[in-house]
């Protein structure tokens, strides 16, 4: 049977995207046919499969698989991708959580909702101050951890250009530390409005953008005091603006866009 999908990106973290609102899929998502799907070379080829189905609280549901085809609860670049899909305003239903997207100047704002600070909601294996974890990876150290829907850890350095980062991701995402694994960050600060952010996604590798990441940098940026409480983050792929508001709520803004659509035999891949 033959499934249609939208080639989306935000920043260059590219989605396959599988609407299945009105037409449900041939058969559950697996990670098997998620993984398949994502492969570059054999599949359509992404850094997340996005699903969406319909909700009873919300304008749909969004699931989320990473390129090894893992399930997890969020990620901001396709929530503004998906955002745009509908139209601009939507109420997205995660497993992380409820999200609002909005049209805006800057393309689409999400609410990313409120962050998780305590060790245990991160998670970590065990108690520790999450604003400057006692641990360090070969001249990485003293992270601050933070759970934006999504488990990640963040890394301030003086210039994260030259951070080896395709050697030191994967070992620190698979730390026992991390029980859920971890997204890993590595940002410089510029000034008290700017940041420099490069992301090793859990499941996924070194990706031109991360919006979740950018997410938990700003906030481990304005919990050590670095930064003011809006800042531009910017990643390989663009900026991001992020903010974190008195009310505790983050938002992130950013563009978001369709780059082609096609159709899959399903039973190639399952
Ligand atoms: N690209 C995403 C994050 C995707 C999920 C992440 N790799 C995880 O495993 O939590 C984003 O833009 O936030």
């Amino acid at each position: 049977m033959r499934v249609e999908f939208i080639k989306m990106h935000g920043l260059g973290n590219d989605f396959v995207v599988l609407d299945a609102r009105e037409t449900p899929l041939p058969a559950a998502m697996t990670p098997q046919v998620a993984a398949a799907l994502a492969d570059r070379h054999t599949g359509i080829g992404c850094d997340q499969l996005i699903v969406l189905e319909p909700a009873k609280d919300a304008d749909f549901t969004m699931r989320i698989y990473n390129h090894d085809g893992g399930e997890v609860e969020a990620c901001g670049n396709a929530t503004r991708a998906v955002g745009m899909l509908a139209g601009g305003n939507a109420r997205i239903a995660t497993s992380g959580g409820l999200l609002e997207t909005r049209a805006s100047e800057g393309g689409i704002a999400v609410d990313m909702g409120e962050p998780r600070l305590d060790w245990d909601t991160i998670p970590l294996a065990y108690a520790m101050d999450t604003l400057s974890l006692p641990v360090g990876w070969d001249g990485l150290e003293h992270p601050v951890a933070v759970n934006v829907g999504n488990p990640h850890i963040v890394f301030f350095v003086e210039d994260n250009d030259v951070v080896q980062l395709d050697q030191l991701g994967p070992e620190i995402e698979h730390d026992p530390l991390f029980p859920d694994r971890i997204n890993v960050n590595v940002a410089t600060i510029e000034d008290r409005h700017t940041l420099r952010l490069r992301v090793w996604e859990r499941g996924a590798g070194l990706t031109r953008a991360c919006g979740t990441g950018a997410c938990a940098t700003a906030v481990a940026a304005m919990r050590r005091g670095l930064t003011e409480r809006e800042v531009t983050v910017h990643l390989p792929g663009g900026p991001l603006v992020i903010g974190w508001g008195e009310d505790n709520r983050i938002t992130m803004t950013g563009p978001a866009a369709e780059s082609f659509r096609g159709t899959f035999d399903w039973s190639e891949y399952s």
